[in-house]
């Protein structure tokens, strides 16, 4: 395989084959992509937090042994067909370095199939576990380029991704097929509030459900949101309302959650910004003041007050 070199990479093949950790524990936050106008664009990273231990466990190469507790446990393959484990193996091939056999213990709480970037949690933890066996660090340099690339071309767009690997705010955007981010600060005041509803929506289904194309005038209009809405994220949270209003995705996916729409609906005619978070179902509000509107009725929603991650993927050596 021929490929660029890495920064610290003369280690990698040594680190795999012996000298490396023998036990990683990453932390990747869930996220919010969207935002309303930014679709494929924006992404916040949200302190709520999966947890991943990999140990090395000298048994067959390429075979894993996976524990999962909180969401997806029992539903989730427990071996190397787990999200974690074919991204890990993924990103070792494509450093050139051989598979790992591995025990993995999955500490959930990012749920599964509502919007809040639960895939996307899992593979930037799977690409930052197979950088750290290889010695390598997901957040310097050149090697933080790749990393969002390898977790981008896994997921199938970048929005979510880069939040979770960079935290805060990330404007995502691709040149000629390359997956690129930009982190920026999310403004201090901003309080996330979700409504999780207890029915799931795959994204992949839910990206089934948009046009090809979109009328040019809602393009402009969708420009100009998103635009205003990294403004309104990052130093003017007065301006979130009209910064996040949407036209080409949200409507198009309203057969497949109605409630989901009729709730952002309801919350915006009160005053407070609001979309469906991700690819839905859950909606995402920013109510200046961090409290739920009380007058809004959101029954069969989960409520729950969510701060700002502003760190991203966390790993550390155990062993
Ligand atoms: N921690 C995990 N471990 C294993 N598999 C996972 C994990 N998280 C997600 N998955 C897989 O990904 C699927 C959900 O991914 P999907 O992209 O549809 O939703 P999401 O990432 O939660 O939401 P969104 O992309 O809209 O923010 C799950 O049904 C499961 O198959
Ligand atoms: N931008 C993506 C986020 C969900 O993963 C979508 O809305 O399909």
């Amino acid at each position: 395989m021929t490929r660029e070199p890495l920064a610290g990479e003369r280690s990698a093949e040594s680190a795999v084959n012996g000298r490396g950790p023998n036990r990683v524990e990453v932390t990747a936050p869930a996220s919010t992509a969207n935002l309303g106008s930014g679709f494929d664009t924006l992404g916040m990273a949200l302190a709520l937090h999966d947890t991943v231990e990999i140990t090395r466990n000298g048994q067959e190469p390429g075979s894993a042994r996976v524990s999962v507790s909180g969401p997806g446990a029992g539903e989730v393959p427990e071996d190397e067909r787990h999200l974690v484990v074919r991204v890990l193996h993924r990103t070792l091939e494509r450093l050139g370095l051989a598979p790992l056999a591995v025990d993995v213990r999955c500490t959930n709480a990012i749920p599964h199939a509502r919007g809040l970037g639960s895939s996307a949690a899992a593979i930037v933890a799977g690409v930052t576990a197979a950088y750290r066996f290889a010695g390598l660090d997901v957040r310097a340099g050149e090697t933080c380029e790749r990393a969002l690339r390898e977790a981008a071309s896994a997921e199938g767009h970048a929005d979510n991704v880069a939040a979770s690997l960079f935290g805060g705010l990330a404007v995502a955007f691709s040149t000629e097929n390359r997956y690129e981010a930009v982190r920026l600060e999310p403004h201090e005041e901003l309080a996330p509030v979700v409504f999780i509803p207890r029915s799931e929506s795959e994204t992949h289904t839910m990206r089934g459900l948009l046009p090809a194309n979109v009328p040019h005038a809602d393009a402009v209009f969708a420009a100009g949101r998103s635009a205003l809405a990294v403004h309104a994220l990052t130093a003017r949270p007065d301006l979130l309302h009209v910064a996040t209003e949407d036209r080409i995705h949200q409507d198009y996916r309203e057969p497949a959650m109605p409630a989901t729409l009729e709730l952002v609906r309801r919350l915006r005619n009160t005053g407070v910004p609001a979309a469906v978070s991700g690819a839905g179902p859950t909606v995402l509000a920013l109510p200046p003041s961090g409290e739920p509107p009380r007058e809004v009725h959101a029954e069969g929603f989960e409520v729950t007050r969510l701060s700002v991650d502003r760190l991203g993927v966390r790993v550390r050596e155990l062993d």
